[in-house]
């Protein structure tokens, strides 16, 4: 039993404990504790609290959300409480919940099951209809206004399809996949997509903010004035799909019966799943055991009352509504010990630093191998061999160390990535947050794996030549580069080869034979550029300015970086690494003894669209706000289906202006540079028939919407 004066002192320290974790988590996407330790001291604070309430702070991280305010944006106070949800942890609690939740509603109740995004919370103020601020959580009360960054994000509506005045609560998050890619291109990667959608949106520039391509889910709304406008949670999700937002059609509403449940959502014209309270727990066990499919992380379920008038009733306490819960699932993490760390050497010789760890299950699998990333991110867990970390493995997302939960006793140091390359003995360089191994031509590891990449799914998926195959051929030196698959005599190598009988020989032929006849973009991604794999290579190629290696190869030779940036998803950044790694002398040499052995370098005709190629040698440039292409790229994406190219400034080279309303400078510098200035009506007709049809069907609510936008600053 602690003293008075010893548990003033441990309610103090574990409140500035909790504050520092709260912006260790909330604002810097960095958590220094791991979840179950953060709520075992909460509940620490919360037991000391309730054995001394005469001492009890009435600011007590206790009785608040978790602040995620910070000074870099300034404060805004909310026109209505932003809470957290209580919690609970298994389905019984959750029943029991709502048998409570029942007694106290005399009607025929109805609850709503939504999943609960793994994200950050965000609120959206509109006013007639104009998004005016995005703020954070904050702490309930005050949150930070991040409106210029979450105006980058696509899915978070600018301007709805009706002029209200309204505040709406979502979940702004970065799907799974999202994520992987884009956490290998990040100084310091984080552990997690929450993570890094939380650093993101507390960026100062918001075009880093634009680089992320964060989305959101909305969840709740607040009309002014009129709090009775919809007589339920269904018809409210319903109205904010309407009006422009994004709204998680993962949807459960359960009922007393499942006809009355499904006449709920039939009602509201919403998707969802329908069912009587005896489903309630089937369901939830379903979404637990599939939700490792979801493109997203979910932490759990959230269950909330389904009828608005009625959640007044219940009320609310500082921390969160009476009238919802969440149930939260455990969190797939575990504790074990760095036994070792080594590198990886890839086929861009880029080194991956890797833990290899005390075997652990985690979530479903076990873990004995975790990535590091970089030396950067060794340092910020100040991470040694033999210590002890936390483990965790959220979705299907790669297991990451969260940090050190002890330190060893060996005395070992923060590890360094070591200086040469284990594999072929180089000086390993520096090159922006990663180490390399320069040696691209003669390192065994780098051409062993371009040539495993080359052969494998992502690759040319060739038949039987599997990573033992390449293996044993590196291993008699009969496989120096890529094109020597082609040429190679394998009956003649492989004879007498252990485990390579007549019949497995002649299926490698006939698998090299048959890949042969690969189209040119499995060829290009299988060569392994870095940042184009296969669905970059689909972006390249799809916008029809580059149909051929020769094509390529040309722009490449004279970096001609606007036609490569004017292809939509290809930012400045790809369009560099693209011309750098095509122009090495290996990799030429490369290309060409492909080209020798007849593989496929030319786009085939039928992935060529069909659409009459009418701006075919035209270079356009399109600026201004349009009425049938909102936004603009989409007046971008006709002329690039009709042969043309677009680039994004006036040049000499600039042929055609498509111009909308409120062209600033771009006008004049086109006509200067003698290019014919297009109107809208004109672009139309020039565009054939059935395509115009589709534009105008298509333009629907969201026409004039950009007026508004471009001159907020927006024009290029
Ligand atoms: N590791 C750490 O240092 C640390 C620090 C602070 C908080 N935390 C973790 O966060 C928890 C508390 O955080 P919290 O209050 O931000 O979140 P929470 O996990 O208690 O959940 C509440 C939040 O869920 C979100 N949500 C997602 N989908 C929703 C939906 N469909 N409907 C309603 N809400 C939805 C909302 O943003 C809401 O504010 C702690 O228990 C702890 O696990 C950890
Ligand atoms: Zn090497």
């Amino acid at each position: 039993m602690h003293t008075q004066e010893t548990a003033v002192r441990r309610m103090a320290e574990l409140s500035r404990i909790l504050l520092d974790a709260q912006h260790e988590y909330y604002v810097l996407g960095r958590p220094s504790m791991s979840d179950k330790e953060y709520d075992t001291l909460m509940d620490e604070l919360a037991a000391l609290e309730a054995a001394h309430p005469d001492v009890k702070e009435a600011d007590s991280p206790t009785q608040r959300v978790g602040s995620d305010l910070t000074s870099d944006f300034p404060e805004v106070r909310h026109s209505i409480p932003v809470l957290s949800l209580d919690k609970a942890y298994s389905a019984e609690a959750i029943v029991s919940w709502m048998n409570k939740a029942g007694l106290k509603a005399d009607t025929g109740l109805s609850f709503i099951v939504e999943e609960k995004i793994d994200g950050v919370s965000m609120v959206l103020y509109y006013e007639k209809g104009i998004l005016v601020r995005a703020v954070t959580r904050g702490n309930g009360t005050v949150g930070n206004d991040v409106t210029a960054n979450i105006r980058t994000i696509a899915a978070v509506p600018l301007r709805l399809s009706e002029p209200l005045d309204i505040a709406v609560r979502g979940e702004v998050y970065l799907p799974k996949e999202s994520f992987s890619v884009l956490n290998k291109t990040m100084e310091i990667p984080y552990a997690n997509p929450r993570n890094l959608a939380a650093g993101t949106i507390r960026r100062i520039k918001s075009s880093e903010t634009a680089r992320v391509p964060l989305t959101i889910f909305v969840y709740e709304a607040y009309f002014a004035g009129d709090a009775t406008l919809y007589p339920n949670h269904v018809e409210l999700l319903a109205a904010l799909v309407r009006l422009g937002f994004r709204v998680n059609p993962h949807l459960g509403v359960f009922a007393s019966g499942r006809q009355e449940a499904e006449a709920l959502l039939s009602a509201s014209g919403v998707q969802g799943f329908s069912g009587a309270f005896d489903d309630l727990a089937g369901y939830i066990s379903g979404v637990t055991r599939e939700r490792g499919n979801l493109p997203y992380e979910i932490d759990g379920l959230v269950v909330k009352v389904n009828d608005l008038a009625l959640r007044d009733v219940f009320g609310y306490t500082g921390h969160h509504p009476r009238w919802a819960i969440a149930y939260k699932f455990e969190s797939p993490a575990a504790q074990t010990v760095v036994q070792d760390i080594d590198v990886q050497v890839g086929r861009t010789g880029r080194i991956t630093p890797m833990a290899r760890v005390r075997s652990v299950p985690i979530g479903g699998s076990v873990v004995s191998n975790v990535t590091l990333h970089n030396q950067d991110y060794i340092d910020l867990l100040e991470l040694a061999i033999g210590d002890t970390v936390e483990v965790s493995k959220r979705g299907d997302v790669i297991p990451a160390v969260e940090r050190v939960v002890e330190k060893n006793e060996e005395g070992n140091t923060t590890w360094r990535i070591p200086a040469i390359c284990p594999s072929c003995g180089s000086t390993l360089v520096i090159r922006g947050a990663h180490t390399f191994c320069p040696n691209a031509s003669g390192c065994p590891a780098q051409v062993g794996g371009r040539i495993q990449f080359f052969v494998g799914k992502d690759g040319m998926d060739i038949a039987n030549f599997g990573p033992e195959t390449v293996t044993v051929l590196r291993n008699i030196n009969a496989l120096s580069d890529i094109p020597d698959i082609y040429t190679l005599d394998y009956r003649r190598v492989l004879d007498g080869q252990p485990g390579f009988g007549k019949k497995k020989i002649s299926l490698i032929v006939t698998g090299v034979e048959d890949s042969r006849n690969r189209p040119f973009r499995v060829v290009l991604s299988a060569l392994g550029l870095p940042d184009f794999g296969r669905k970059a290579v689909d972006q390249l190629l799809d916008a029809g300015s580059i149909r051929s290696m020769e094509q390529l190869l040309h722009i490449v030779d004279t970096h001609d970086m606007d036609t490569l940036t004017s292809i939509p998803q290809i930012g400045e950044k790809m369009a560099m690494t693209l011309i750098e790694s095509l122009s090495a002398p290996e990799m030429r040499a490369r290309i060409h003894a492909l080209g020798e052995a007849g593989l496929s370098f030319e786009e085939e005709a039928s992935q060529v669209s069909d659409v009459p190629q009418i701006f075919a040698g035209q270079t356009w440039c399109v600026t201004g706000s349009f009425e049938h292409f909102s936004p603009r790229e989409k007046a971008m994406v006709e002329v690039k289906k009709r042969g043309g190219r677009v680039t994004s400034s006036v040049t000499g080279k600039t042929t055609h202006l498509l111009a909308g309303g409120g062209a600033g400078s771009k006008l004049s510098q086109a006509q200067k540079a003698g290019a014919r200035i297009v109107s809208e009506d004109e672009f139309l007709g020039m565009l054939d028939a059935d395509a115009k049809e589709n534009i105008r069907e298509n333009a629907g609510k969201d026409a004039n919407e950009d007026s508004e936008i471009e001159t907020q600053g927006r024009l290029f």
